[in-house]
């Protein structure tokens, strides 16, 4: 009989099978020896790591697992990652004293908190050896280059005072130049059919930081076509991906998974860069100060093609998604609870009537309207997760013991994830209706400094602001002046999406029905 007829059929196909029976005893103990050695090496890294962090402050709480290397853990992690409920997942995480917890996926320690005290030292106390790290610059690297949001130290403050004299003030004509896109929205809105909220306001914002920061708006809600912001999304789906697969995520080649979309992001803004180039420094020179625009900027200061493209995008990725989400969430609960937009409606009334465009000064007086977009930006934080890595070997002020109030021991090289979303919810800090998307709780609380961040504090504060906040009193002040009734027909509840932003989950379907008493031209656009 021939010897391989007492192989069983399993074992026929496995690699086992390629060596003889003489080899396998031989083979097997080399395999035996090899996992002993893998292990005994494990176990003295772990024992050399517990010492250091020991010697620092304290471990957190651990996620529980039962599979060797997490993996367990970082399965429900990507399930739930992949079904839009990760946020709920970390926040039961959290929810115990501390408010920090550490995983250890492939053996990596990684932190997770929401604990305003760690979230603090993160983001001032020691901003500097806190930075973004070489992990986020090999993930990002590839599509925003060494621009303001991948970069760290002297590099990443050349690049914030490079930027700042564009973004950090509203200009005179934002206004005006908004109302353009503002009037091809409307195009869409008035429409009978249920219009995808979220979409709409995602090409609005598009068009409008095109328009002010590059000089010539994308153009997405009139065109069809929208392979730049797809591009966009598929490029930030696969990084969100590689941040979350840690070590392994950075040996996903993009060029392969994306390539297409990064050609195409690449080649839009390549477009503005030919405009950089094609003007000398006299024109720009010759062109009033409050007329300048990003672009112009940057071909007085920056002479290399590749980092003004970098910035370009680096800006529009800053500037759409947190405000386009901002607005986003903001319709849909104003949709949900009517008798917060009557307020607001009133409010818009009184100060600007319906008929006439909002000023920046009547903006600002728009009390209960700031209570809308506060609420808003605290319920739907626009990162919702944010990273960083510790340089040297530190601590965390809170989170570690079995109390969780003693200081976590943190070696250089450790990451920590905090979660804002998860901050801004905590029914500890913001009371058992933390939960509720509730502004009038701002006619009566003012937060604390480190429980509301939907900019950042400290160094690393967004640079838009101003403009940011600006963009989303407009829309709500123009929507509510134009229509008098958004109707939400699904979902009824939202779900949130992370990525480099937060996201709706889902499509976002509303209907949006005119004033009776609304101007002509409004009405004509029906027809
Ligand atoms: C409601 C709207 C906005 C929100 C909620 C928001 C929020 C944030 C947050 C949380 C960060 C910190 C990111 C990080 O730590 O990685 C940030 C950074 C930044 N934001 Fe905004 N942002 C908004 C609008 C804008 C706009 C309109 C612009 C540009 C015109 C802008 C430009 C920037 C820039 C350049 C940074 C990087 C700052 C740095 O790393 O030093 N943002 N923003």
């Amino acid at each position: 009989m021939a010897i391989t007829s007492h192989i069983p059929a399993w074992g026929k196909s496995s690699w086992l099978s390629h060596f003889s029976y003489q080899e396998r005893p031989f083979t097997l103990i080399a395999l035996c020896f090899i996992v002993v050695i893998a292990s005994i090496i494990m176990i003295r890294a772990n024992a050399r790591r517990t010492i250091k962090i020991n010697s620092l402050g304290s471990r957190s709480s651990q996620v529980p697992s039962w599979v060797p290397l997490q993996l367990d853990v970082l399965f429900t992690a990507t399930r739930h990652l992949m079904r839009n409920t990760f946020f709920e997942y970390t926040q039961e995480l959290l929810n115990h004293p501390g408010h920090t917890i550490e995983f250890n996926i492939f053996g990596r320690r990684i932190l997770m908190t929401d604990a305003p005290e760690n979230i603090k030292t993160i983001m001032a106390t020691n901003f500097s050896i806190w930075p973004k790290g070489h992990h986020m610059h090999g993930i990002w690297s590839n599509v925003l280059g060494d621009s303001i949001f991948t970069t760290d130290g002297p590099q990443w403050l050349a690049s914030k005072t490079l930027l700042r004299g564009n973004l950090a003030k509203s200009r005179t004509n934002d206004l005006e130049l908004t109302e353009i896109d503002f009037q091809e929205l409307k195009k869409h809105l008035v429409k009978d059919e249920p219009q995808d909220l979220y979409d709409l306001t995602d090409r609005y914002q598009l068009d409008v930081v095109t328009r002010v920061f590059l000089g010539k708006s994308a153009d997405s809600l009139p065109s069809i076509s929208q392979s730049f912001r797809r591009a966009m999304e598929n490029v930030f789906d696969w990084n969100t991906k590689r941040i979350f697969l840690g070590p392994i995520g950075t040996l996903i080649p993009m060029n392969i998974v994306a390539g297409k979309s990064l050609q195409i992001l690449n080649d839009y803004i390549n477009t503005f860069v030919e405009r950089v180039k094609a003007m000398s420094f006299e024109d720009v020179e010759a062109i009033p100060e409050n007329d300048r625009n990003l672009v112009h900027t940057l071909i007085r200061e920056e002479k290399d093609p590749k980092a003004v493209k970098d910035q370009l995008l680096a800006v529009l990725t800053a500037a759409k998604d947190p405000s386009s989400m901002t607005m986003a969430f903001a319709i849909y609960e104003l949709a949900r609870n009517p008798d917060v937009a009557a307020k607001l409606q009133e409010e818009i009334s009184r100060v600007c009537g319906l008929s006439n465009l909002p000023t920046a000064a009547q903006i600002q007086e728009m009390t209960y309207a700031k209570c809308v977009m506060k609420e808003t930006l605290r319920m739907y934080h626009s990162l919702g997760f944010n990273m960083r890595t510790a340089s040297v070997d530190t601590s965390l002020p809170v989170g570690g013991g079995v109390n969780g109030n003693e200081p976590v021991g943190v070696p250089a090289d450790t990451q920590c994830i905090y979660s804002v979303l998860g901050l801004q919810r905590r029914t500890d800090v913001w009371g058992p209706d933390a939960e509720v998307w509730k502004p009038e709780r701002w006619l009566s609380h003012t937060a604390e400094t480190w429980s509301f961040i939907p900019f950042n504090h400290g160094p690393r504060v967004c640079l838009g602001r101003v403009f940011g906040q600006q963009q989303v009193l407009y829309l709500l002040v123009r929507l509510y002046q134009v229509f008098d009734r958004i109707e939400l027909i699904s979902p009824k509840q939202q779900q949130i999406k992370v990525e480099l932003n937060t996201k709706m989950a889902y499509p976002c379907l509303c209907k949006f029905y005119l004033r009776q008493d609304s101007k002509d031209d409004d009405k004509e656009l029906l027809v």
